[in-house]
């Protein structure tokens, strides 16, 4: 598959604003030396904790070897007639495996939430058919513990085995690793710890919920890796050097959210849009317009 990512900047103003940005970012190599997982990029001051947080660039390599195990968890949960997912994380492990899902259209439960009104939903459906996935990078976050102890009671209310229905993705040596070698649950997925808790979209805790739910992970890896050279090149044309700059020039200015809206439709010939990034700033309202256009051909 040929991908392409492009960053078009539609305000002719941030455009000017963000091309010395780039330009500064193409001569300190930042695009090759973060592909790189170098650790000095940062400073003196990042370089401890950046040397165990950059894992998350090759994961579109690294990852690979977990599809073999997701499908044969997710054959092995067919044949027992299990085909209901139900997620437990908060933040950063849930909301990778959640777009994922939306996207591909694969049902998800996800659990992120001191709601009780949605932890009862989630309970209210076929605990028959249902499997738990709970994950925490930590392993000691207080919400997902409290879904997973719930959701043990209930499961065995049901008469179902609670530890064949629990599966646990967590970071090594976690409180939460422990408790599940205990109780014997299904299956526990080890990340890479040296990828960040919101940067682990295609590390284990993105893929596994997604995969167990249905979702085409291994496509989204070739699509990272479609890109992941472009992505490395220290060129003004890289689109994560272009919007890396237009996010901070639009910064200096006083934008502070980005506001992603997908606006269907096609804005490039054969391509067809997947991003549009409104930076906003509190006063005036929408102030920029970045327009990211992925061109399949
Ligand atoms: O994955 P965990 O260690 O359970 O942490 C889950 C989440 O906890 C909090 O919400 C943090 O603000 C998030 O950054 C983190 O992703």
């Amino acid at each position: 598959m040929a991908l392409k990512a492009t960053v078009d900047i539609a305000s002719s103003r941030l455009d000017a604003e963000a091309a010395p940005l780039v330009d500064a970012l193409v001569a300190d190599r930042v695009a090759t030396r973060l592909a790189a997982a170098d650790p000095t990029l940062w400073g003196p001051p990042a370089r401890d904790e950046a040397g165990i947080r950059l894992s998350w660039t090759t994961l579109h390599k690294t990852s690979r070897p977990l599809f073999a195990e997701i499908e044969a968890l997710r054959a092995e949960l067919a044949a027992d007639g299990v085909d209901r997912v139900v997620l437990a994380g908060m933040g950063g492990s849930a909301l990778a495996p959640e777009v994922i899902c939306a996207t591909a259209g694969a049902p998800l439960v996800v659990l992120d939430t001191t709601d009780p009104g949605q932890v009862a939903d989630a309970l209210a459906g076929d605990l028959t058919r249902t499997v738990l996935v709970v994950s925490s990078k930590s392993g000691s976050t207080v919400e997902t513990d409290s879904h997973r102890r719930i959701f043990e009671r209930a499961f065995a209310a049901a008469g179902v085995d609670p530890a064949s229905r629990i599966v646990v993705v967590t970071d090594p040596g976690s409180p939460l690793e422990a408790t599940a070698r205990e109780a014997g649950y299904r299956r526990v997925f080890l990340a890479d710890p040296h990828a960040g808790g919101r940067y682990s979209a295609l590390a284990a805790f993105g893929l596994v919920p997604a995969g167990l739910a249905g979702a085409d992970a291994a496509a989204l890896l070739d699509e990272a890796a479609a890109v992941a050279g472009d992505l490395a090149e220290d060129s003004p044309s890289n689109p994560a050097l272009r919007l890396a700059a237009a996010l901070a020039a639009a910064h200096a200015e006083g934008a502070d959210k980005v506001v992603f809206a997908d606006t269907g439709g096609c804005g490039a010939g054969r391509g067809r849009p997947v991003l549009r990034v409104h930076l906003t700033d509190r006063l005036a309202g929408l102030a920029h317009l970045v327009k990211a256009v992925q061109e399949l051909s």
